[in-house]
C-alpha cells in the first residue's frame, strides 16, 4: 500500500473540522500533521491543535500533501493562497464565497490543484444527476427548491441550493431565481422559487419539487450525520494529492461526468 496522504485540516474545532478528524482516525489512507483553528483549542481526536495565525510557517515545518478547509469564506480564501505559496493541494468544502473569494481559489488554481465542492455527499452527487434529468423530462414545469439547515448556518441559500440551481439553469437556460415570497407576488412562468429554512440541530436537507398540472415530482436528500460529508471529504484529499494545478470538483473524485 502506497504512503497516507499528509493532511492539513482548518477550522479543526467547528462542526465539521471535528467530523473530518474523527473520519481520520479510521483511515489509513490519510494522515493528519496538522489541525488549526482560530480559537484556542488543545487537541481533537488525539490531534494538537494549532494557532491558524501561524498556517505559513505551519505548512512550510509540517509539509503536508493535503489541506481540507470547512471555515468561512474569507478565511477559506486565505488558507487556499497559503497552499499556493506552499505547493500544497486544497479540498474546500466551505460554502457562501462572493466574487473575490471565487477569483482567489482560481487564481491558486493556476498553481496548485484546487478541489471544491459544496456538499461532499454521494447522496447530493446522485440527487443532482436526478435533477438534471428531470428537468430535461419535464419542460415548463414549475420549479421549486427549498434547503433546511441547522440554525447555526451562516450562509443562505446554502451552496447546495446554489449550486443545483445552476444544474437547473444549465439544462432549462437561464432563469429569475426568487427567493421566498411575501405579499403580492403570483408566480411568473419559468422563475424559480428558492426557500431556505433555520432550524434547531438539522444536519441538512434539500428538495427539489417539480410540478405540472395535476402531478407533482419531489426529489429530496437528507443528511443523517456529517460523517458523509467528512467521508467524502477525505475521499476528495486521497485522490486529489499529487494531481496537477487546476480546478476540480467531487464529480471527479466520483467519475461521474
Ligand atoms: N462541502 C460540504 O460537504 C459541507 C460544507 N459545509 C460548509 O463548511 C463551512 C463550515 O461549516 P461548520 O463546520 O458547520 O462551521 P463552524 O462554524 O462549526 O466551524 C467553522 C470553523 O472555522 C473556524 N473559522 C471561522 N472563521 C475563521 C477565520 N476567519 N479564520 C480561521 N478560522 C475560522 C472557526 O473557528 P472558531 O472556533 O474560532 O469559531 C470554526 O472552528 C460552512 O461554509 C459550511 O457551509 C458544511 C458541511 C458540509
Ligand atoms: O453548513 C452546513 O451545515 C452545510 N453546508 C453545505 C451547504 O451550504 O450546502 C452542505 C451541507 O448541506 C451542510
Amino acid at each position: 500500500m502506497s504512503e497516507p496522504v499528509r493532511l492539513a485540516v482548518t477550522g479543526a474545532a467547528g462542526r465539521m473540522g471535528r467530523e473530518v478528524l474523527d473520519a481520520a482516525t479510521d483511515r489509513d489512507d490519510v494522515d493528519v500533521v496538522l489541525a488549526v483553528n482560530r480559537s484556542p483549542v488543545e487537541e481533537i481526536s488525539g490531534v494538537p491543535v494549532r494557532d491558524a495565525a501561524e498556517i505559513d510557517e505551519l505548512l512550510e515545518v509540517e509539509m503536508p500533501d493535503v489541506l481540507v478547509d470547512f471555515t468561512g469564506p474569507d478565511s477559506s480564501a486565505d488558507y487556499v493562497a497559503a497552499c499556493a505559496d506552499a505547493g500544497v493541494a486544497a479540498v474546500v468544502g466551505t460554502t457562501g464565497f462572493d466574487e473575490a473569494g471565487r477569483a482567489a481559489l482560481e487564481s491558486a488554481a493556476e498553481s496548485v490543484p484546487v478541489l471544491k465542492a459544496a456538499n461532499f455527499s454521494r447522496g447530493v452527487a446522485a440527487l443532482r444527476r436526478a435533477v438534471r434529468e428531470a428537468v430535461a423530462a419535464l419542460p415548463g414545469y414549475d420549479i421549486e427548491v427549498t434547503e433546511t439547515h441547522h440554525n447555526g448556518k451562516r450562509d443562505a441559500p446554502s451552496g447546495t441550493a446554489n449550486t443545483i440551481l445552476d444544474d437547473i439553469e444549465e439544462v432549462r437556460g437561464e432563469a429569475e431565481r426568487v427567493h421566498g415570497r411575501v405579499g403580492d407576488q403570483p408566480r411568473e412562468d419559468g422563475e424559480i422559487g428558492v426557500h431556505a429554512r433555520r432550524a434547531g440541530d438539522v444536519t441538512g436537507e434539500h428538495e427539489v419539487l417539480l410540478a405540472g398540472n395535476h402531478e407533482l415530482l419531489s426529489l429530496t436528500h437528507r443528511a443523517g450525520a456529517r460523517g458523509v460529508f467528512a467521508a467524502g471529504a477525505l475521499d476528495a484529499a486521497v485522490w486529489v494529492a499529487g494531481r496537477d494545478a487546476g480546478r476540480y470538483d467531487f464529480d471527479d473524485v466520483l467519475d461521474q461526468r
